[in-house]
């Protein structure tokens, strides 16, 4: 947990809720926060989600790892330290968005379930949903796709701690959502995904 350094200083409230915001764009805010290995498929499930989302008058907005990391981030590597710090800011600005009534799709790693669960607390505490999507991909599969041809580098010595070759990833225990994208089609995916939503009133059918 990270410190808080700054003394005397306090939350501004305005004059306009979430509630306020929620209403303006007849959506209710939330974190949906995909979770799994580079390759697993979070950032293709991200953005089929957000142009089905679109289609239904529905505003999101992406976050991205690779994205983050070229800009906010780009003070951070892939230490444990430094992927936790990463994880934090990041639950933080997911909180902003949702506040803003933004339908928000964070899609890192997140290898280490406290900071999910961090992220998770952070969300709840404020009344916030949070939605953890964990899409699941076995490593072989993972591997055969490597999109970005990492593996390859990881195996050959040339990138360190990555993650499923010399660093961990802990799966999630009780995900909301769970993907299995070595066999689910993408379409299928983002059907679950919008089911869930109006299931949980979150958007309307
Ligand atoms: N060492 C190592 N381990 C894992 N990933 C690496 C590493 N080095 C670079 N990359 C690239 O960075 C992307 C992961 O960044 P994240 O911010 O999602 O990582 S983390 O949540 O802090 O663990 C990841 O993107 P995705 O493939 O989209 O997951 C990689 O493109
Ligand atoms: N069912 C699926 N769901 C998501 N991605 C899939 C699926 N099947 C194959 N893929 C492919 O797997 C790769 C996943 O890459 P990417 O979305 O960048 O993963 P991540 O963001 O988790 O690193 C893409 O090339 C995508 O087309």
């Amino acid at each position: 947990m990270a410190e808080q350094k700054a003394t005397n200083v306090h939350w501004h409230h305005g004059q306009i809720t979430t509630e306020d915001r929620n209403r303006l764009l007849n959506q209710k805010g939330a974190t949906l926060w995909f979770t799994g290995l580079s390759g697993s498929g979070k950032s293709t499930i991200a953005v089929a989600l957000e142009e089905a989302l679109f289609k239904r008058g529905k505003l999101s907005y992406r976050l991205d790892g690779d994205n983050i990391r070229m800009g906010i981030n780009k003070n951070l590597g892939f230490s444990d330290e430094d992927r936790t710090e990463n994880i934090r800011r990041i639950g933080e600005v997911s909180k902003l968005f949702v506040d803003a009534g933004l339908i928000t799709l964070s899609s890192f790693i997140s290898p280490f379930r406290e900071d999910r669960d961090q992220v998770r607390r952070l969300h709840e505490e404020s009344n916030m949903p949070f939605i953890e999507i964990f899409v699941d991909c076995s490593l072989s599969e993972a591997e055969n796709r490597d999109p970005k041809g990492l593996y390859v580098k990881a195996r050959a010595g040339e990138i360190k701690n990555f993650t499923g070759i010399d660093s961990p990833y802990e799966a999630p225990e009780k995900p909301e959502i769970h993907l299995h994208t070595d066999t689910t089609p993408l379409d299928q995916e983002v059907a679950i995904i919008i089911d869930y939503l109006v299931q949980h009133g979150l958007i309307s059918e």
